[in-house]
């Protein structure tokens, strides 16, 4: 973990993001997946929407994936664990890059097949806290015929970008700074599942 750790914070700290294969090992991915598929049994997933308060909409042109967010103070004992996790992370973070992260939201998504999130920062102008996205990918085996792969926009010189696909690889991690880098799901040919979260600078 200490190394996953410090390849986090350096990632971020020269590039403004860090991918961490196997962040977390096959049988902590496999229950994280085996809970998103009892939540989404009993129907508690909804449509994913765009925009927050009176500007929330379901915008399915834009992004076609459903979520279900995980309440801070009723997390269950799986989903501490991961929080847990994510805590090094942000403490981590703070430390070496003086991000002041405060607290963590997360929600579980779910890609069903053909669904995609077009091209999209995470942080805007109603949601400014959100400061580090983290994304760990609880889906079974991938390959490049699913398609489906996150595709970030890195910003470089002279107004240009360079273009990185990654796929949702079981028990993959990503993590970048939501206001630097512009993103999207690729439309996906098998269904696909992640945990979503944000490192906040609110409380
Ligand atoms: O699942 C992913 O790879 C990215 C999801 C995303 O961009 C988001 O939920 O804001
Ligand atoms: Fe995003």
């Amino acid at each position: 973990m200490e190394e996953n750790l410090s390849r986090i914070v350096e990632g971020i700290y020269e590039k403004s993001y860090a991918v961490i294969d196997d962040f977390v090992d096959e049988i902590f991915r496999k229950a994280l997946f085996d809970e998103q598929t009892d939540l989404l049994e009993s129907g508690k997933f909804r449509k994913a929407a765009v925009g927050t308060g009176e500007q929330k909409q379901i915008r399915p042109e834009i992004r076609s994936d459903e979520v279900l967010w995980m309440e801070a103070q009723n997390l269950s004992l799986l989903q501490s664990e991961y929080w847990k996790r994510v805590e090094e992370i942000r403490l981590a973070l703070n430390r070496r890059c003086f991000l002041g992260l405060q607290s963590f939201e997360a929600h579980f998504a779910r890609y069903p097949i053909g669904s995609f999130y077009k091209r999209h920062l995470d942080q805007f102008q109603q949601v400014p806290y959100r400061a580090v996205t983290v994304i760990l990918y609880v889906n079974d085996a991938w390959t490049e015929a699913d398609e489906g792969a996150l595709r970030m926009y890195l910003p470089m010189e002279d107004d240009k970008e360079e273009v990185l696909d990654l796929l949702p690889l079981p028990g993959r991690l990503v993590v970048f700074l939501s206001g630097e880098i512009p993103h999207e799901v690729l439309p996906t040919k098998k269904e696909r599942n992640s945990i979503t979260g944000w490192l906040r600078t609110i409380p």
